[in-house]
């Protein structure tokens, strides 16, 4: 019996699910016209991807060209120009089209029926991020996001302004007291590990209040697991493998373990408190939401679990902290090769902040400042891709596309479409960019940086209150120009 089950098992495995599956969706697509990079079998497209990233790896870049996506995405490119758009290509077993019409996206991001899902995380992913807001569906995330949605209430930020603050005016400090070891007085600064320490920081302080401390050591562990995720993402995923006591498999299970004991050991003493208020933290705020009913009544049970809550903390970090740092990194970049922008920059900031710690009202009034990261965010966003897969088979345009197959949105190549952004799509040009936003308001589709429609990203006022007070205080605090040599961080953020 047993060896009949395991008959059966492969069978389903290795034929039905690797082989014919894979060809029958090919074959549907095919009909329709679309093409794309043969199947192998197993693998799918993921040889070819780790082949065209590796030979990408190398390529030189020059600073004032934008287009670095042949090395960020060129499977992505190559396949489009080869197959033109849309095109199918293989995450292991599972199909992928590639969308590039605004329409199908739109069409997609906005479907409020739960039509389209979330494909299924790496199991690593999975371990770092648990399920929280960014991965559950339905109902549970009908539930989640009401009790995080308090937590980024514009009031509640303005609040962590101060916090922004200070951890910028640290690296400041930071900066200063290495040039000062310095004969010259002057110090070449790397600002992506910089700004990845500072969102650290400003994460776990605005998220965890007193408990910061133990909330980096959350942050450190989760990037252990992020290491280990991206070296087997591509790798064959075979059947119950992730329940086996590989070396890989142990080290992930330690790492999720430590994750969750930190993170209860926070958790559980501000339950305990509850009498005296939850704090004014991200996560103090989600906590007093847990205790509210929707009509806005006080509860004596959560609205989450522990899991729950333990997941949502693991999100925050996950979400909020490598995308921010990215923006501040890729907005200095932009900054030092645009010495227009950057004086336009510190004009502004020197005439609505002074040489004040700015607040969060004096930041609002940064119009030109906003200007510039949302042009960042368009030309070098952080999020590379969103992938949905639809929960039956479905009709987009004229695209018949078969239950579970992953739809993959190229965000930063639909920015750069030319027939949508105009001729100049592939150049910083905050003002032309700011137009053609503003005509669009009425119909705010065009720009993904955050997505849009009811999932779009929850820590978007976050994420600029950070950038805008980090930005301000460099330009109240740096010479009049940032040195040229800046420009090399062009080459090593890739
Ligand atoms: C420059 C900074 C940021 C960018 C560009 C960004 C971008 C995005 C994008 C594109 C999505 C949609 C992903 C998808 O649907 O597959 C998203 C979702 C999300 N983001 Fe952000 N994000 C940023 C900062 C943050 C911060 C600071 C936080 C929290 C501290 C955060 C929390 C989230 C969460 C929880 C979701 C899932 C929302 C849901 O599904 O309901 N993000 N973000």
């Amino acid at each position: 019996a047993l060896l009949a089950l395991a008959a059966a098992w492969l069978w389903d495995y290795a034929v039905v699910r690797h082989l014919c599956r894979p060809r029958a969706v090919a074959a549907a697509f095919r009909a329709q016209g679309v093409r794309g990079p043969a199947y192998r079998f197993l693998s799918g497209s993921n040889g070819d991807v780790m082949r065209m990233r590796a030979e990408a790896d190398g390529a030189a870049l020059d600073v004032h060209d934008h287009d670095y996506l042949r090395r960020a995405t060129p499977h992505l490119l190559a396949w489009k120009d080869k197959y033109g758009a849309p095109f199918l290509f293989w995450f292991g077993s599972q199909p992928r089209i590639c969308l590039f019409d605004y329409e199908s996206v739109r069409q997609i991001l906005w479907n409020k029926s739960g039509h389209f899902v979330k494909t299924d995380a790496h199991p690593t992913i999975l371990a770092m991020l648990g399920k929280g807001l960014v991965l559950v569906e339905g109902t549970d995330w009908v539930r989640h996001r009401r009790v995080v949605n308090p937590a980024f209430a514009m009031d509640k930020l303005k609040l962590m302004t101060a916090t922004m603050v200070s951890c910028a005016d640290r690296l400041i400090k930071d900066c200063e007291q290495l040039a000062s070891n310095n004969k010259s007085g002057e110090v070449e600064v790397e600002f992506s590990k910089h700004f990845q320490e500072l969102t650290a920081e400003v994460i776990s302080r605005t998220a965890f209040g007193n408990s910061y401390k133990e909330g980096k050591e959350v942050f450190h562990t989760q990037k252990q697991l992020l290491a280990l995720a991206l070296a087997t993402l591509l790798n064959l995923q075979l059947p119950g493998f992730k329940y086996l006591p590989t070396k890989s498999n142990r080290l992930k299970w330690t790492l999720e373990n430590k994750v969750k004991m930190t993170l209860m050991e926070i958790i559980q003493p501000r339950l305990a408190s509850k009498g005296s208020g939850f704090g004014d933290d991200l996560l103090g705020l989600m906590l007093e939401a847990c205790f509210m009913t929707e009509q806005g009544e006080r509860r004596d049970e959560l609205t989450l679990t522990m899991d729950e809550i333990i997941d949502e903390c693991k999100t925050f970090f996950f979400a909020g902290h490598e995308t921010t740092s990215h923006l501040l990194t890729w907005t200095m970049f932009l900054l030092s090769v645009n010495p227009e922008w950057q004086e336009r920059l510190r004009e502004e900031v020197l005439r609505e902040c002074g040489k004040a710690n700015p607040t969060a009202d004096m930041l609002s009034k940064l119009k030109e400042m906003t200007m510039v990261l949302l042009e960042t965010l368009r030309l070098y966003g952080p999020v590379m891709t969103m992938i949905r897969k639809p929960i039956s088979d479905i009709r987009l345009g004229s695209l018949s596309i078969p239950k579970g197959t992953g739809i993959v949105i190229p965000i930063p190549i639909l920015h750069r479409d030319k027939e949508v952004w105009g001729a100049n799509a592939n150049e910083f040009d905050p003002p032309t960019i700011c137009k053609r936003d503003h005509k669009c308001s009425k119909d705010p589709t065009s720009s993904f940086r955050i997505s849009i429609g009811p999932r779009s990203c929850i820590g978007q006022n976050f994420a600029m209150l950070e950038a805008k007070s980090v930005m301000a205080m460099i330009l109240q605090n740096s010479p009049s120009h940032f040195p040229q040599s800046m420009c090399s961080m062009h080459q090593q953020i890739l």
